[in-house]
Parts: C-alpha cells; structure tokens; sequence
C-alpha cells in the first residue's frame, strides 16, 4: 500500500512517481501527457533529494527540460517531499551521437522500454504508414539552386541559403532559424525546395512542410491521439523547413510550432521559414515566437529586378526548347517581357507559356508584336496600378503640345479636344478609377462626358492607324 500523498514514505519513490504521473495526466490532460510525459521513467532519488528521471530521446529531453521541468518537480514534490530536484537524462548509456539517434535503426534499437509504437521518421512526400506520423510535402527537384538565378535582390538570402543547405549534420549552426521572406511569387518556395533538396542530397534528414501541412497534421494527430508519434517524426530529423508561416493559425497550433521550434533549434537542428512578411508583423503569432522567428538570420528578398528577370526568361525559354525545338524567342521579345511583366516570377512564368502555347498552337513565329497580343492582359493587369492619372495628363499634354491646363479646361478647340479625350480614355484603361472620378480630375467634368471620349476613342481606334499608333505609343511612354 503506497504511502498517503502529502506525507510520502521515502523508500517508496516508485509508487510517488506513479501517482505524480497521474496527477500530470490529470492536470495536463491526455493528449499532453502521452506527448511528453508517458515515457519518462524514474531511475533513482539519491539522499541528496535529485530525482533522476531518464527518457529515450535527445529531443524529448529538451522539449520537457524547456517546457516541463518545474511542472514536473512541483507534481513530485506533492507526492514524495524527499526530492529536491529533478535531473533529466538520455535512456542509452552514454548518450547517442545526433547521426546514428537519426538512423531508423536507431530508432528500433531505442525505442522505449514502456513498448509505446515508435513510428520512423516520415520523410517528405513519403506514405503515412503510422497514424499520427508528420508527413513531409513533396519537394520538387526542379526548384534547385541550379536553377534559382542571382540578382541584387536576392543574393543575401542566396547566399544564406545554400550555407544553411551546405552544412553537415552535427556541424555548429550559424544562421537559426533561417527566416526568409519576401512578396508573393518572388522565390521563397523555390528557394527552400533548393535548400531542402540540396541538404537531402547531402545525407541529412529534412522535413518540408507547409504551414497548412504542419496545421493539419498536428490536427489530425490530436484528433487521432497520436500527438506522440507527430513529435517523434520531428524528433528524427536534422533540419524543418516550413513554408508559409503566414497561414498559421490558432492557438494551440502555434503554440505547438512554438515548442516544435524551441525544442529543435535547442536541440541543434535547423530550421528554415518563409513567409510574405517579416516576423514582426505575424498577427497570429504570439511576441515570443516572433521574436524567436527573428532571433536568427530574417531575409528579405526584394522584387526582381530586369537583369534577373531577364535571366529567368532566358532560363524558362532554354527549358521550354529542349520539348519544342522550333521554339525561338528573339532577345527583342525576351527584353520587352523582361521590362513589362514585372510584378514576379511566376508572371514570367506565364508569359513564356503563353508565347510558347501561341507559337505552337497557332504556328506563329514569336515577334514583338505576337508578344504584344499574347500578353496583353498579362501587362495590362499589372498597368493600372501604377499609372496615375496626373502622369497621363502630363504626357499627352507634352505629346500634341499643349498644356496640362488647356486638358483640364473648358476649351472645345479641337486642337484640345482630341488630346483630352485621348488622356480620359488612357486613365479608364491604365488606371482603376471609376468615370465619376476620372471626371473629377479633368477639371470636374460629367461621369457622361468622360464615358462618351472613351467610347470615342474606343471606336477610333479600329478605324484610324495613326491614332492606335499614338495612343500604343503613350502607353509605353506611360508604362516605362
Ligand atoms: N531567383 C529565381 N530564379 C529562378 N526562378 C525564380 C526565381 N524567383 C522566382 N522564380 C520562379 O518564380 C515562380 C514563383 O516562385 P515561388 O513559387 O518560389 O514564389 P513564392 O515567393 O514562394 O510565392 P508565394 O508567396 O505565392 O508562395 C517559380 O516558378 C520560381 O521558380
């Protein structure tokens, strides 16, 4: 019979670490306590009052020595007053090297005397043979470094990246986590495909995950009771990379991204995060793992500029020959795409098939002008927003010679009548003000009188070529 709880017998530790371990259970819940808690087993209580509880993993230990000690020791106090303290260590002799706890061999040869399912790590892309397992995204080969191009504005992140790739398992880790963000379509998924596909190659255990990956399998793990194997499949890598941190969300989601991301980073892994904005503006993360999120190396890459996106161009034109050798895109053609589809990369990536799907699809020989046409709407998506109505005043006006003013006024000559209505039509098509406002900043005119010069111009432009050609001509002006 065990001693009662508040006045616990000294000699009868074992018993006082089992009602500790039920009131752990108790107070933590289940899901927690076969998370963390499960395989602790008590070794010994020496006369100094240090109870020397062992675990089977490196990464279980730094988990509940981060997280869980003081809670633990509180628990075993109520039941055995004797202990003092609470030493936490590794259940094989000697401790394990990082390498050979990754090998699932390893894993076999450690798993837990308590006989609790020890699932191998799943790696990316791999069958979800145990319940609760984490399984990585697929990562695809095609978005290596070989292909990532060099430019201003990515060439720090670059270079952080394939250091953090390039180093071995084990080896002392300068940059963690590696935070890299940037606006959309500029690179980041690429780049961490790059990094996790290059520090696979090099032998080590990584993880991709996207957010929503990592979401739904901590998720699924609760639903499944499995959250022990979930943790057990981070536990046997050497690096997690995860996309889109900005989709993270709830609480006990993030706090379980929190914990993940201490416990590896204390334990030595690395870990790579990108996301479309900087740490500090992750809403729905709290301050502390924003912080440890910026704790590392945080990158941003910039938009790319016109010699990288020229070299992407060329890249994709180079990959797209090799299944369609009559594919020829003239340096003309690649620099007007590289100039006016700028928003990132993967518009460049349309354009190309674009061009690719008219020269195959129709047989017409890629020039300026088929460019032109095929990507119309690719650039003219991209042109109201930049464009500002006081800049197409200002440039019509300089182009037919007359001023701004003579635009905004009530003059009906003709000589400013053509160039108003040009500019009115310019401002509907290039920018995404309405007719009452494009109205307002002619000089207060009707939303009628601005929808009749569109419809004007609209019309005139099938029937006059010397008018399409100014009004093309203005529009480059504009869009340069
Ligand atoms: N520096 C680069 N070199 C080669 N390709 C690039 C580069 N930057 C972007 N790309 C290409 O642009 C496309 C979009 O890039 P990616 O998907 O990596 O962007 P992202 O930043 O992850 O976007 P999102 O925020 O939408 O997830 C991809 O095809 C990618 O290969």
């Amino acid at each position: 019979m065990s001693a009662p709880a508040h006045s616990p017998s000294s000699g009868d530790h074992g018993a006082a670490w089992q009602r500790t371990q039920r009131r752990l259970r108790a107070e933590l819940g289940e899901d927690i306590y076969l998370s963390w808690f499960a395989r602790i087993e008590l070794e010994s209580v020496d006369t100094s009052g240090a109870a020397n509880l062992s675990v089977p993993t490196r990464f279980l230990k730094s988990w509940i020595l981060s997280h869980y000690a003081d809670r633990i020791l509180r628990a075993f106090q109520e039941e055995n007053s004797d202990v003092q303290r609470i030493e936490l260590s590794l259940r094989t002799a000697g401790g394990r090297a990082p390498a050979a706890a990754r090998a699932p061999a390893a894993n076999a040869a450690t798993a837990p005397r308590t006989g609790t399912a020890q699932p191998a790590p799943q790696i990316n892309g791999a069958d979800n043979a145990a319940g609760g397992g984490l399984v990585g995204s697929p990562l695809d080969r095609r978005m290596g470094f070989d292909s990532f191009l060099v430019g201003r504005s990515n060439a720090l992140a670059h270079a952080a990246a394939q250091e953090v790739a390039k180093a071995r398992a084990g080896e002392a880790i300068r940059y963690n986590p590696l935070y890299v963000h940037a606006a959309v379509g500029l690179g980041k998924t690429h780049l961490l495909h790059a990094i996790a596909g290059a520090a696979e190659t090099g032998g080590r255990r990584v993880l991709y995950l996207t957010a929503e990956r990592f979401m739904f399998g901590f998720v699924s793990a609760l639903r499944a009771q499995t959250a022990l194997a979930f943790k057990e499949t981070l536990r046997g890598i050497d690096m997690l990379v995860i996309d889109d941190v900005q989709f993270l969300q709830g609480k006990t989601v993030s706090a379980e991204f929190g914990h993940t991301l201490n416990a590896l980073i204390d334990a030595g892994r690395q870990v790579v995060v990108a996301a479309d904005r900087p740490p500090t503006e992750l809403e729905s993360l709290d301050d502390r793992l924003r912080s440890r999120l910026a704790g590392g190396l945080a990158v941003e890459m910039a938009s790319l500029d016109e010699d990288l996106r020229l070299s992407i161009l060329k890249s994709r034109v180079t990959v797209a020959r090799e299944a369609n050798l009559g594919f020829d895109v003239p340096p003309s053609v690649l620099a007007y795409v590289a100039r006016t589809v700028t928003a990132n990369g993967r518009d460049l990536d349309g354009a190309v098939n674009r061009l690719l799907a008219h020269n195959t699809l129709t047989g017409a020989a890629v020039t300026l002008e088929m460019a032109e046409e095929a990507l119309r709407d690719l650039i003219r998506n991209r042109e109201p927003k930049r464009v500002k109505i006081e800049d197409i005043q200002r440039i019509v006006a300089r182009h037919y010679n007359v001023s701004r003013a003579d635009i905004l006024s009530a003059r009906r000559t003709a000589t400013v009548v053509r160039p108003r209505q040009i500019a009115m039509y310019l401002s509907k098509v290039l920018t995404l003000r309405s007719l009452p406002e494009i109205g307002r900043r002619f000089g207060g005119r009707d939303h009628t009188t601005v929808l009749h010069a569109v419809r004007k111009i609209d019309g005139l432009l099938h029937s006059d070529n010397a008018l399409a050609e100014d009004v093309d001509l203005l529009k480059r002006m504009l869009s340069e």
